[in-house]
């Protein structure tokens, strides 16, 4: 293994997969994708239950073979290969370690198997304990060790061949918060430490927004933005992108002119109307913490006055429901405990805001057909 290899991701696609589709029987599991991953990085797939997010890891690995498009690694072809002749290592869900076999010799197995000398194993296990943080666990048994540890030896497992790709299925999922915040941690330190190519799949989204280097958002079998974190989390997409990624409230709205929208009888000016054609029916989108109501100049572009119709305690910080004076729209605001506190913010209350043109985002997608796309 190649330790404290701080290497950064570099721009040079390590796995390429093209075109890809799956089915199952009439069901396309996944249309047409298409991705490049490059050396190093950390890539999350997210996406909502039955996206496709695990069929498309299992395409990956061999486990599943698709029916068209091809999947190279390090520039081989292994479209067609068996998972034993693709140079990965896998962690699943739940440990899936062998209940009768040590720690130890859980982590030894892929090296058994490649006929490593047994000084040779004793080391390399030695090592990855070492890695993970189990120094000491080797002679113990999975059913001996919590939930996070049995993680941690999955994951030395995983990595004892030094495979060029890491494969993780919602590692994470069976553990409890605590453990899940800090096993994310210790992931993502040593992934950085290895420079091992890794991809995640998982469906929360907080998850991959702290994990990975890019997020691949998928819905429906295809892939709706690929993105650092902070990219699709600040410029969604689409309409799904930015309701499954943060908070947003949508709002019915047209485009009256370039930069003009009309929403529940109030005109707006947006920073980027995507180009669309004027009287185009839209989606508004709006993060609840782009709303702004302290130190406003009257000149504040999109400025109007809401009743505060709602206010839900969240620790840190309070989310307001505020009504606007037309009654037509309900627009979400994460005030600060500070400022609730300054401005004596309560129920009832008349409060100016403004929406900033830059944090209004235009979906090209009519808000009923967004709920009916939710449905299918
Ligand atoms: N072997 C199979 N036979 C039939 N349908 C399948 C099979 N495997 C997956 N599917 C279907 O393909 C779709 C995608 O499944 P997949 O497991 O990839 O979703 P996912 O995004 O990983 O969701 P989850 O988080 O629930 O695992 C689902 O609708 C699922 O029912």
């Amino acid at each position: 293994m190649t330790a404290d290899k701080t290497t950064p991701p570099s721009d040079q696609a390590y796995l390429r997969i093209e075109d890809l589709t799956k089915r199952f029987g009439q069901f396309t599991a996944l249309d047409r994708i298409s991705l490049d991953i490059n050396q190093g990085e950390f890539v999350c797939f997210l996406g909502p239950s039955g996206c496709g997010k695990t069929t498309l890891l299992r395409a990956i690995a061999g486990l599943d073979i698709q029916d068209e498009g091809r999947i190279s690694m390090d520039g081989r072809d292994v479209s067609f290969s068996p998972p034993a002749a693709r140079d990965f290592g896998i962690v699943f869900q739940s440990y899936a370690l062998f209940p009768n076999l040590t720690v130890a010799d859980n982590v030894s197995y892929g090296l058994v198997n490649q006929r490593w000398s047994r000084q040779n194993i004793r080391d390399r296990v030695a090592e990855l304990l070492e890695l993970v943080g189990l120094p000491e666990q080797g002679d113990k048994y999975p059913v001996q060790l919590s939930g996070g540890q049995q993680q941690r030896v999955a994951l030395a497992r995983a990595l004892a061949t030094s495979p060029g790709l890491l494969l993780l299925d919602e590692p994470l999922s069976a553990l409890d918060a605590r453990v899940r915040l800090r096993l994310r941690e210790q992931i993502r330190e040593l992934q950085r430490r290895l420079g091992v190519t890794t991809v995640m799949v998982t469906h929360d989204q907080e998850e991959a927004l702290t994990m990975a280097d890019r997020i691949v958002v998928m819905n429906h079998g295809v892939i709706e933005q690929v993105g650092t974190p902070a990219d699709v989390y600040a410029n969604p997409a689409t309409a799904f992108v930015a309701d499954f990624v943060g908070t947003m409230s949508f709002f019915e709205g047209k485009l009256a002119a370039p930069g003009q929208l009309t929403l529940a009888g109030i005109n707006l000016a947006c920073a980027d109307d995507r180009g669309l054609t004027p009287g185009s029916r839209v989606t508004v989108g709006l993060r609840p913490e782009e709303v702004r109501v302290r130190n406003l100049d009257p000149d504040q572009p999109n400025t109007m006055q809401v009743r505060v119709d709602d206010l839900e305690y969240l620790g840190a910080f309070c989310r307001a429901r505020l009504v606007t004076e037309t009654g037509g729209a309900v627009i979400l605001a994460d005030f600060s405990a500070n400022l609730m506190r300054d401005m004596a913010v309560s129920l009832n209350q008349t409060l100016t805001v403004s929406l900033p043109p830059e944090s209004l985002h235009v979906f090209a997608t009519p808000i009923e057909d967004l709920a009916s796309e939710e449905a299918a």
